[in-house]
């Protein structure tokens, strides 16, 4: 790879779900002049699959997530496209699947009734909130107004599989106004699909890509340029100048920037000028999750395998300990993989620390799920989504405190520097199909010039005035974080 200079009508920077969404959107508008600047050596950003002990896994995005309701998710119709191995994940026999440290539990059919009984007062509290225009509240909050939060154990783990696995981030963190009940299964239906393919995830990605691929499919377009870590912005109203760590310099009329809500949290990427305040705000103040899927091979299987085994969870005194299991025994059949999920936290504790000390944890809790004599695991995989200065956590939460208005900022281009990225989906945000809406609509921002046509107003937000309106009235940040803020801004000079 040698330095460059180049000059083209739009940069895309990022080649996951959004920014080749983008492209092909730019495309189909009759937009080629572009080029897509991505840091790895491939196409598909959090769609990532990887060999681990002869078998492809995945390590980040697994699920087609919302399927077979009222409306069709653009990702299944990918899955659909490409013919991807998917299977329908079972979740109704969870509570029966329960250990604690000292081994399997019966059913757990009371707390079940208790956590799905809460999960419904929950999601009417939240749709009547809305419906009155009052304001949010966390999810917590609302477990609390129930009258019981979720205290023992068994309780915990199965509040932990319900918001913490779906969200990564606690009951206490997230907003119950925006995530419950989640406009992606409300909208595409409740069932998800688990993925399996030895193509990897990331095939679904093809389809979308076709304008940059020969007709065998390999992504020969010279305007998809890998190996570019974009390093520096410098943003005008008349176009965009960007550069890379390789020395190469890209000049264009407008940029469209797709990377995760964690790098725009980092100083990865030096904005010349600095970001405004208000979209620092909007920037900072939205959660970049961390979920954690921990793969692991045994010699043979202990755990129990047969319909309604698939999911296992272990109930630790502390929440969130090594809580959700999976195996593989219907989409790799004898490989003896299972994996378990952590999030938040434990996350962030996990990757700083050796994959022995890891393990030696994990055998720990398995002993105790299944007595001392289960088998030592041969290999273990931990992907490190946190620490990787290309991502820096898995996906966005809302947390509860942002305001529409605010997230409206997160959306917001500034000059010719227009943002996507599933953390600028307001539907469907830490998701891949909102990030491939967000390819949308920021290919189509660009294209139409639409962006000029709406309301601005003076944070530079495009908004309908009604909305407008509404938003006005929404509680202001506070002023300690604004101190922060400033701070942070001055950090950069
Ligand atoms: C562990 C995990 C589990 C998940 N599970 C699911 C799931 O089951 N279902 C689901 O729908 N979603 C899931 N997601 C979320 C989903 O993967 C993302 O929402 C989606 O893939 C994001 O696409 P994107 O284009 O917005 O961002 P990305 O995929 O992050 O694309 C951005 C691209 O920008 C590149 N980049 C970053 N910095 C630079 C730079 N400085 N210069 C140049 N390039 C740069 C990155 O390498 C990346 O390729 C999961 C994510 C993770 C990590």
């Amino acid at each position: 790879i040698s330095a460059e200079d180049s000059n083209v009508d739009v940069i895309i920077i990022g080649a996951g779900m959004s920014g080749i969404t983008a492209g092909k959107t730019l495309t189909a508008n009759g937009i080629t002049n572009f080029i897509i600047l991505e840091a790895t050596d491939k196409v598909g950003g959090r769609i990532r699959n990887s060999d681990f002990a002869g078998y492809e896994v995945e390590l980040g995005a697994n699920w087609v997530e919302g399927v077979n309701g009222e409306q069709l998710n653009p990702v299944w119709t990918l899955a659909q496209q490409v013919k991807l191995r998917t299977s329908l994940s079972d979740f109704s026999n969870l509570s029966s699947n329960v250990y604690t440290a000292s081994g399997p539990l019966p059913p757990q059919t009371d707390a079940d009734a208790i956590t799905t009984a809460q999960n419904e007062y929950v999601i009417n509290l939240s749709v009547n909130l809305t419906a009155n225009g009052d304001d949010d509240i966390s999810v917590l909050t609302a477990q609390r107004s129930y009258g019981s939060v979720p205290s023992t154990p068994v309780e915990m783990v199965l509040d932990y599989f319900l918001y913490d696995g779906e969200y990564a981030e606690p009951p206490r963190v997230s907003s119950l106004k925006n995530t419950q009940p989640g406009p992606t299964f409300k909208n595409f239906g409740e069932d998800l699909y688990f993925a399996a393919d030895p193509r990897g995830f990331a095939t679904i990605i093809k389809p979308v890509a076709s304008y940059l691929q020969s007709k065998d499919g390999k992504y020969v377009d010279p305007r998809l340029k890998l190996e570019k870590v974009v390093n520096k912005i410098v943003y005008t109203k008349e176009g965009v100048t960007v550069s890379t760590e390789d020395g190469s310099t890209y000049t264009a009329k407008a940029a469209i920037l797709t990377v995760s809500l964690g790098v725009l949290q980092s100083k990865l990427i030096d904005f010349q000028p600095d970001l405004p305040f208000w979209k620092l705000e909007a920037i900072f103040e939205f959660d970049m999750a961390i979920y954690t899927k921990i793969f692991l091979k045994f010699p043979y299987k202990f755990w129990r395998t047969g319909p309604g085994t698939e999911f296992f969870l272990y109930a630790d005194d502390s929440r969130g300990y090594y809580p959700i299991w999976q195996h593989l025994e219907r989409e790799l059949p004898e490989s003896n993989i299972i994996f378990v999920t952590v999030t938040d936290d434990e996350s962030r504790k996990i990757e700083q620390q050796s994959n022995n000390e890891t393990l030696a944890e994990i055998m720990e809790v398995l002993k105790s799920m299944f007595g001392p004599d289960i088998p030592e695991a041969e290999e273990i995989l931990i992907p490190r989504w946190w620490s990787d200065r290309l991502y820096k956590g898995s996906f966005s939460n809302w947390p509860i405190g942002v305001t529409h208005h605010e997230f409206a900022q997160l959306q917001a281009p500034i000059d010719r520097l227009y943002f996507a990225g599933e953390h600028t989906s307001a539907l469907y945000n830490g998701y891949i199909h909102g990030a491939y809406f967000s390819g949308i609509d920021a290919g189509k921002d660009e294209i139409t010039g639409k962006i000029n046509l709406r309301c601005t107003n003076q944070t530079g937000i495009r908004h309908t005035e009604a909305t407008m309106a509404k938003e006005s009235q929404q509680p202001k940040a506070s002023s300690q974080l604004k101190v922060h803020l400033i701070r942070h801004a001055r950090e950069k000079l």
